[in-house]
């Protein structure tokens, strides 16, 4: 009896086991089925794209799932743009850049080609005939003095030879204006280097004759001679200037030194020439401000950059740039000019814009000065070395191969 007693509470014990173990199970949730998930390669050479937060799970059981507002994508990291090495230009060679630009020459050579060829042509070269051509010349700024000779040497010639054919006259007409430009005159640049110094050039002139632009241009025929060239900016005035100057310099590989605007001229001038010391180059070329309202401040300040580049070397070209359609205003601008500096020689802008080319003639004769080199365009390449033969050949339209018009 004891056994079955102690049998029917084993038994007891092992079925509230079983309850216990199976109910809490029972009772337990079943999990929620795992979201699916889609893999994606990415293609060699995409970029990762943003990590996007997974949505939230619907906390409060309302069915909904709350998208997270979209976010911006973010770009991925780049790195900073390298800057291109700047293309060097090769600027075009000197020789010839005359003949090249003949054509730019074309108001000009209607006076000197076209209307002084017409009237030395007619049949009979009567008084009223010699003043119609006395006009001409000064009308085209050869000036009264230059136009005297001129006639008159024509006049004499005229009358030697009995027949005057147009070869024969547009010749008498060549001589008489190449003899009027001086072809003796110096013309070489000077801005070669000497004891180890750089050559230094001075560039001074009115501000809008085109001294900035004329101070890239002379850069540009010096490398392309082969020189190496730095570039002074000591046109503090205008900010503009000396951007304009970096602009000129950076195409043909040429240093700049500039100061901050407004800075001492003389100081920016200082710099340079000590900077192309140190390079070694072969010129500094120096662009001065030339603000003509205070001839006093204007002739001290020039007068100072000259007195402080020369505590390095002498300076050994100083050239004025004057702007050819002002014409006999130029010559007056000049006087001023020559006053505070010793200029050298003459750069002569804007000839293509003007049908007075005979203001090299009137330039070189009242100012004793030679010009050097002239503007023919607003081209990097369109300053020529002034020849008077090629000039006069271009004036009236002689092939400068001797075939003629
Ligand atoms: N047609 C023509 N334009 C030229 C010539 N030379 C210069 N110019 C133009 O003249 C204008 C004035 O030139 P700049 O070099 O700025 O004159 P700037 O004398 O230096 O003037 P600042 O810098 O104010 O002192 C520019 O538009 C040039 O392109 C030329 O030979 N022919």
């Amino acid at each position: 009896m004891e056994y079955l007693v102690l049998a029917l509470i084993l038994l007891g014990v092992l079925l509230l086991g079983t309850v216990g173990l199976v109910v809490p199970r029972l009772r337990r949730r079943p999990e929620p089925p795992l979201p699916e998930t889609s893999v994606r390669t990415r293609p060699t050479g995409e970029v990762p794209g943003p990590t996007v937060e997974a949505p939230e799970t619907d906390r409060a059981g309302t069915g909904t799932v709350t998208a997270p507002p979209p976010t911006e994508p973010v770009a991925p990291p780049v790195a900073p743009p390298v800057e291109p090495a700047p293309t060097l230009e090769r600027p075009e060679p000197t020789a010839g850049r005359l003949v090249r630009l003949r054509a730019r020459l074309s108001r000009s050579q209607n006076v000197f080609g076209k209307g002084l060829l017409t009237l030395l042509s007619r049949d009979h070269l009567d008084e009223e005939v010699w003043e119609e051509i006395e006009d001409a010349l000064i009308g085209a700024d050869v000036g009264v003095d230059a136009t005297r000779e001129i006639v008159d040497r024509l006049r004499e010639r005229t009358a030697v030879l009995g027949t005057r054919t147009a070869v024969e006259l547009r010749t008498l007409l060549a001589v008489e204006l190449v003899n009027a430009l001086d072809p003796g005159m110096d013309r070489s640049l000077r801005a070669t280097p000497h004891d180890g110094t750089p050559g230094v050039v001075l560039v001074v002139g009115v501000n809008g004759a085109g001294k900035t632009t004329t101070c890239g241009k002379i850069a540009r025929v010096l490398v392309a001679d082969g020189r190496t060239v730095l570039l002074g900016a000591a046109d503090t005035f205008r900010a503009a200037a000396a951007e304009q100057l970096t602009t000129w310099g950076s195409r043909v590989g040429a240093e700049v030194v500039r100061g901050p605007e407004g800075a001492d001229p003389a100081s920016v001038a200082f710099d340079a020439v000590r900077r192309g010391i140190e390079l070694g180059v072969d010129t500094v070329l120096i662009d001065t401000a030339g603000r003509l309202q205070n001839k006093v401040g204007l002739m001290d300040e020039l007068g100072k950059v000259k007195r402080v580049v020369e505590k390095h070397g002498p300076v050994d070209e100083t050239l004025l740039v004057l702007d050819a359609t002002t014409g006999q205003n130029g010559l007056e601008q000049a006087r001023v000019f020559m006053e505070a500096v010793d200029v050298t020689g003459v750069v002569l802008t804007k000839l293509d814009g003007t049908a007075k080319g005979g203001i090299v003639i009137a330039v070189q004769r009242k100012l004793g000065l030679p010009v050097k080199l002239v503007g023919l365009g607003e081209g990097p390449d369109d300053l020529a070395p002034f020849e008077p033969a090629q000039f006069v050949d271009a004036l009236i339209g002689v092939d400068p191969l001797g075939a003629g018009a």
